[in-house]
C-alpha cells in the first residue's frame, strides 16, 4: 500500500537492540530494548503505549521517528518505508512527525525567548517568513492556550505546565500529522496533568493530529486514548481498544498495571538491581523462549494478546 490507502504509521516487526554499551559487569550485554513490535496508527488516532520503566517505550517511540537507526524491521509513513529515504528526504519529512519530550524544563533552550524557540523551526522549514513568523507563533501559542504576552519571555519565567504547553506548541507549529508524546505529563504536578491531557485531546479534535502517547500510567491513557498497547520487555504483550483492555484485560501484566501494583523503583534498577521475577513470566535462561517468540492471539475484534498457553 502507498499514498492515501496506507495507514499513517505502520510499524512491522521493529527491533532495536543496543549492543556495546553499559559498564562493568553489564558491558557487552545485549539490551533488547525493542524486540519485534508491530503497530499501526491511523490518522487522528490517539494510541496509548503503556509499560513500566525500562520496557522499551521511549526506544520504540524514538525508533519509529528514526531518532534511532533500527536494528531490523520497517516503519512506513503513509506507505513510504523510512529506511529507504536519504538523509535529505528524511529531513524534509521531519516536520510531519514530531517528538515531545517528558521534561519541559530541559526541552527548551533557557537563552531563547519563546518567539525564537517556536519561530526558528518555522523559518528553518520554510513554514513562515521573517515578516509573519511572530503571527504564526502567536497563533500556535493560542492553540495551546498561551497568551501573546509569552512571546518575549524566557522559559524560566513559566511554570512547568506552561512550559509543557510551549513545548507542545513548538511541536504543533509545524502542523505534524503524527506526534510521539513521551510521558508528557509525568514531570508535572497532578493538578496540572489533567489540563495538559485535555489539551492533547483538543489538539487531536481541532487539528486531526495522530498521537502515540507514552505513559506508565493506565489512568492517563484511559482518559485520553481510544486504543492501547501494553509493552513488556521490548514487545507488545496486549493491545486493543480502551474498552477491551480495561473491561477485559487478558494478560497478567495488563492486570497488574490495572491493579496499580507498585512497579520496581527505577532508582533501584539504575543501581543494577534486578527486577523481581513475576510468577507468570518466561524463564530468563539463555536460549529459552522470550516474549518475542510468543505469537499474538486475536481474542476477537482485534484484541491481541501474547500468552504462551494460547499459542
Ligand atoms: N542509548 C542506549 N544505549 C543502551 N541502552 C539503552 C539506550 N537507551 C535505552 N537503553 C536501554 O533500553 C531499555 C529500554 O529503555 P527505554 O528508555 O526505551 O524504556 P522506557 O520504557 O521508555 O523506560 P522509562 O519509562 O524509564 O523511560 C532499558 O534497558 C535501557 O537501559
Amino acid at each position: 500500500m502507498t499514498g492515501s490507502d496506507a495507514p499513517l504509521i505502520e510499524v512491522t516487526d521493529l527491533v532495536k537492540h543496543f549492543g556495546d554499551r553499559g559498564f562493568g559487569r553489564r558491558r557487552d550485554q545485549l539490551v533488547r530494548a525493542v524486540d519485534g513490535v508491530s503497530l499501526t496508527v491511523a490518522d487522528g488516532e490517539l494510541v496509548g503505549l503503556v509499560g513500566e520503566s525500562g520496557s522499551g517505550k521511549t526506544t520504540l517511540g524514538q525508533t519509529v521517528l528514526r531518532m534511532h537507526e533500527p536494528t531490523s524491521g520497517a516503519v512506513r509513513f503513509r506507505g513510504t518505508d523510512l529506511s529507504g529515504l536519504s538523509r535529505r528526504e528524511l529531513t524534509r519529512l521531519r516536520p510531519r512527525m514530531q517528538y515531545i519530550f517528558q521534561d519541559p524544563f530541559s526541552a527548551l533552550n533557557p537563552r531563547l525567548q519563546i518567539a525564537d524557540a517556536i519561530g526558528e523551526p518555522l523559518l528553518r522549514h520554510g513554514r513562515a517568513t521573517r515578516d509573519d513568523v511572530r503571527d504564526r507563533v502567536r497563533e500556535v501559542l493560542a492553540l495551546c492556550e498561551m497568551g501573546p504576552d509569552s512571546l518575549d519571555r524566557f522559559p524560566h519565567e513559566f511554570s512547568g505546565g506552561q512550559r509543557q504547553r510551549i513545548v507542545i506548541a513548538r511541536a504543533m507549529a509545524l502542523e505534524p500529522e503524527f506526534v510521539v508524546a513521551d510521558e508528557p505529563v509525568s514531570a508535572l504536578d497532578v493538578s496540572i496533568q489533567a489540563q495538559i491531557i485535555n489539551l492533547f485531546s483538543d489538539l487531536r479534535e481541532q487539528r486531526g493530529t495522530a498521537f502515540l502517547f507514552i505513559s506508565h500510567d493506565l489512568g492517563v491513557v484511559d482518559h485520553l486514548c481510544t486504543r492501547v498497547a501494553i509493552m513488556y520487555r521490548g514487545v507488545i504483550v496486549e493491545s486493543g481498544t480502551r474498552d477491551q483492555l480495561f473491561d477485559d484485560p487478558a494478560h497478567p501484566y495488563t492486570r497488574e498495571l490495572l491493579a496499580a501494583v507498585p512497579t520496581p523503583d527505577p532508582r533501584r534498577r539504575r543501581r543494577g538491581e534486578r527486577r523481581p521475577r513475576r510468577e507468570w513470566d518466561l524463564p530468563a535462561a539463555p536460549g529459552a523462549p522470550t516474549w518475542r517468540d510468543v505469537p499474538l492471539t486475536d481474542l476477537g475484534d482485534g484484541h491481541l494478546v501474547a500468552l504462551p498457553e494460547l499459542s
